[in-house]
């Protein structure tokens, strides 16, 4: 657990994101019914589920996108559940969507360095002067943006136009700039959807590397391949945790294996 000198009561041991008994219905029709996760700060967490099991409905619910029917949720200790989407984005919560979100007609490089802008400390009129701050923050900006290019293998597009990259190099920008923010959750919604298997397999591996920077990572998906690069998964069934664990005790569930493979 992170030390927050603005809240000393986070219990030692707790996870990072708290989800508790969280229910919701859309018109009477029960989506999601108690569902309970911990999410372990630094760890890897999978969400699994078929089609409309619930999963894009939690991440709406825990990113606030949407309010739960019932239940709480708790964030580095604090009561999350009442607050906007830009409260939690400002505690540290981001999420990438199922159709990755880049701006078209910028470059790769300003596409992840627009990620970085909220932490800089000069203001616009700084900026506009060139002031010896905002170009010290500018030159790290730079340096910050490239490293994170490299991890996800787009060096080689950095002054290429968003718009003429593969639904896999955007998927890998949306996330690169996502980090660019230092989220301390960082939620991805079907990241390897779209991608070939040996670019999926790549950006599994680069997650896995986020682990010594500290990102906790939520990660819905139902992709059981890509998935092994969870520390614990959480299976979601019409609405409710069907089971948990590493994925060799998820895969080898017997409810698991009757939804997935009809055995
Ligand atoms: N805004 C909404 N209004 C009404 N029903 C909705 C709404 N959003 C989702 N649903 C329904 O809730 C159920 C769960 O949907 P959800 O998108 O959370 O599932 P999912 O597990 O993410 O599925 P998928 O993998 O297909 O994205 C589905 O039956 C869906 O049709």
């Amino acid at each position: 657990m992170r030390h927050d000198p603005a809240n000393p009561v986070a219990p030692a041991g707790a996870p990072l994101l708290a989800i508790g008994g969280i229910a919701h219905s859309f018109g009477g029709f029960s989506v999601l019914r108690d569902v309970s996760i911990g999410v372990g700060a630094g760890r890897i967490v999978g969400l699994l589920g078929p089609n409309g099991s619930g999963k894009t409905t939690l991440f709406n619910i825990i990113s606030g996108f949407l309010t739960p029917g019932a239940g709480s949720l708790s964030f580095d200790g604090r009561e999350i559940t009442r607050l906007d989407v830009q409260a939690r984005s400002r505690l540290g919560i981001t999420r990438t969507f199922q159709t990755p979100k880049v701006f078209e007609s910028l470059s790769t490089r300003d596409n992840v360095a627009l990620g970085f802008y909220k932490q800089t400390g000069a203001g616009v009129v700084e900026s506009l002067i060139g002031s010896a701050r905002s170009r010290r923050e500018m030159a790290d900006i730079r340096e910050r943006s490239s490293a994170l290019m490299t991890r996800f293998n787009l060096a080689a597009l950095a002054d290429a136009p968003a718009a003429l990259l593969t639904a896999g190099q955007r998927r890998n920008l949306e996330i690169a700039r996502a980090l660019a923010g230092a989220p301390k959750l960082l939620m991805l919604d079907e990241p390897s959807t779209g991608l070939t298997r040996d670019e999926a397999d790549a950006l599994g591996q680069a997650l896995k590397s986020l682990g010594n920077d500290a990102v906790t990572v939520f990660v819905v998906s139902h992709d059981m391949e890509f998935m092994r690069i969870v520390d614990v998964a959480h299976v979601l069934y019409f609405g409710e945790i069907i089971a948990s664990g590493d994925m060799r005790t998820v895969q080898a569930d017997p409810k698991v294996r009757q939804i997935y493979l009809g055995t």
